[in-house]
């Protein structure tokens, strides 16, 4: 894919910052294809979104993994009891560090994503109305959060809800207005949490 067709006015932001536990290993760093997981998903981020961030509350463990021109985010994301507080956050911190209108967001372990597909959606957000503030896929229980676009300025909406003490995707975009994706893949989107997983990925 060209830098040409990156979408205008689209980032990335790329969540590194789970505890792995279910894994027992950081999935950040899972080698597929001759490269660590995560910057295998800044280089298909590249491809569609400029620029490609990536936050976690541990960044020097991907300083040198990250390809050319990706920047690092330091969260601040333990509570007092040292207990990481989840993607949501992740991603609202992340948030006040962007200026595009749109963000295009990632999980690190999402081992089957493709370039095309997101950057076919990415060319969708034009026609959006203007009161969409995420474009998602869809799932039979609710939206699959960590591998699509939020317009920036649900940050507000997103601190609120943290605030209260909301932690969940799912219930936050409960009150947002969202779009589906139309004709997902949803094998694209699979995300591995677990050894048996892992191994069953072609590599
Ligand atoms: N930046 C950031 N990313 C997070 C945080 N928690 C989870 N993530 C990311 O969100 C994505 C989905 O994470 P999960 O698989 O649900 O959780 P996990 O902590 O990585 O794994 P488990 O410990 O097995 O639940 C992954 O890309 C994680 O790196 C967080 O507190 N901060």
């Amino acid at each position: 894919m060209e830098k040409s067709d990156r979408t205008p006015n689209l980032c990335a932001l790329i969540l590194a910052g789970g505890k792995s536990s279910r894994m027992g290993r950081d999935k950040a760093l899972l080698p597929l294809e001759g490269k660590p997981l995560l910057t295998r998903t800044c280089q298909i981020a590249q491809s569609c979104a400029n620029p490609v961030w990536v936050i976690s509350p541990w960044p020097e463990r991907y300083r040198e993994i990250l390809p050319a021109n990706c920047q690092l985010i330091q969260e601040v994301a333990t509570d007092s009891g040292g207990a990481t507080h989840g993607p949501l956050v992740g991603f609202a911190q992340g948030l006040t560090q962007i200026t595009t209108e749109w963000v295009l967001l990632l999980a690190c372990d999402l081992p089957q994503l493709q370039p095309e597909p997101l950057q076919q959606w990415g060319q969708l957000l034009d026609a959006l109305p203007e009161s969409t503030l995420a474009f998602l896929p869809q799932h039979p229980k609710g939206w699959e959060p960590l591998c699509g676009f939020y317009r920036q300025r649900c940050l507000t909406s997103l601190q609120t809800f943290i605030a209260q003490g909301g932690r969940s995707f799912q219930a936050w975009l409960s009150t947002q207005n969202v779009q589906p994706i139309p004709q997902v893949d949803r094998s694209l989107l699979l995300n591995c949490n677990t050894q048996e997983e892992w191994q069953q990925i072609e590599r």
